[in-house]
């Protein structure tokens, strides 16, 4: 079974007269990377941020269709759409965390910034917090570097072990789906093969979704990719097929550089 599908979804923003997505239709597959490309404004991040309903933290905005994410425990899908309460939103974006473009570290320590969900989904033993963060910086390639100043501010980091900081944070509540939004785009070539190494690795405990500008990277990384155009789901597929033989002429168009 999927993590998630994406089933006929539209969505339209508050502010907006027009849909931003057209039914869309995508499956994301446990431990893989999906990989959602497109021009500038075709609905990437639109749709990214509707698979942990981040964008309810505004009102007003129109969904359609279903997002079905699976529970494990029931072996069921759930249409995260139904949720209405504040706590199964808490929820929700524990078992589908969110990286974003810019590390968005907290004006605390570094234990304390992965410590932070943790002690809001009700841990509060002092050795568990201290075992889950460690694992968390573990597996986010940072331990080692930061382990003689866990208790310094997150602040002092550079951008890369800022963002692998961010990565920590998410995965320390045991994700079931990772959302990133051109997580490397504001960082250098070595802090960016970095993060690309450490999603790769990533996958094999937690599924994961990335939209990024970069095609190089989408082809490096993800095993399945997305193409989107003007809020249309254009073509969806394995990342070699896209890349390399695509079935609709729009993504061809869009991989040989012809537009976007
Ligand atoms: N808060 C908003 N209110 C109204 N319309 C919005 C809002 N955010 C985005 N849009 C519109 O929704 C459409 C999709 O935008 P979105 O940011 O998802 O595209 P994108 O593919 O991620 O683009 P980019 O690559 O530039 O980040 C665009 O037409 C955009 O203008």
């Amino acid at each position: 079974m999927p993590i998630m599908t994406i089933e006929d979804f539209s969505f339209t923003y508050a502010s907006a007269q027009t849909r931003s997505l057209n039914n869309i239709n995508l499956k994301i597959k446990r431990n893989t990377i999906t990989a959602l490309i497109g021009p500038s404004g075709c609905g990437k991040s639109t749709l990214l941020r509707s698979l942990n309903r981040i964008h309810d933290l505004y009102p007003g905005n129109k969904y359609e269709g279903k997002v079905m994410l699976l529970n494990e425990e029931k072996n069921e899908m759930e249409n995260i759409l139904d949720i209405k309460k504040e706590n199964e939103f808490i929820q929700l974006r524990q078992r589908v965390g969110m990286i974003f473009q810019k590390p968005t570290p907290f004006p605390m320590s570094i234990f304390d910034n992965v410590a932070y969900g943790l002690k809001i989904s009700g841990i509060k033993n002092k050795g568990e917090l201290a075992g889950r963060v460690e694992m968390a910086l573990k597996g986010s390639a940072l331990f080692g570097e930061v382990k003689d100043r866990m208790n310094k501010s997150a602040m002092g980091l550079s951008g890369g072990q800022q963002q692998r900081l961010c990565i920590a944070r998410a995965v320390a509540l045991k994700p079931e789906l990772l959302l990133f939004d051109e997580p490397t785009s504001a960082l250098d070539p070595i802090s960016t093969a970095a993060i690309e190494e450490l999603i790769v690795e990533l996958k094999k405990d937690v599924s994961i979704a990335i939209v990024t500008h970069n095609m190089q990277q989408a082809s490096r990384i993800s095993n399945y990719t997305a193409f989107m155009y003007l809020g249309d789901l254009i073509e969806f597929n394995e990342t070699d097929k896209i890349f390399i033989n695509p079935e609709q002429k729009k993504t061809e168009d869009y991989i040989t550089g012809r537009f976007g």
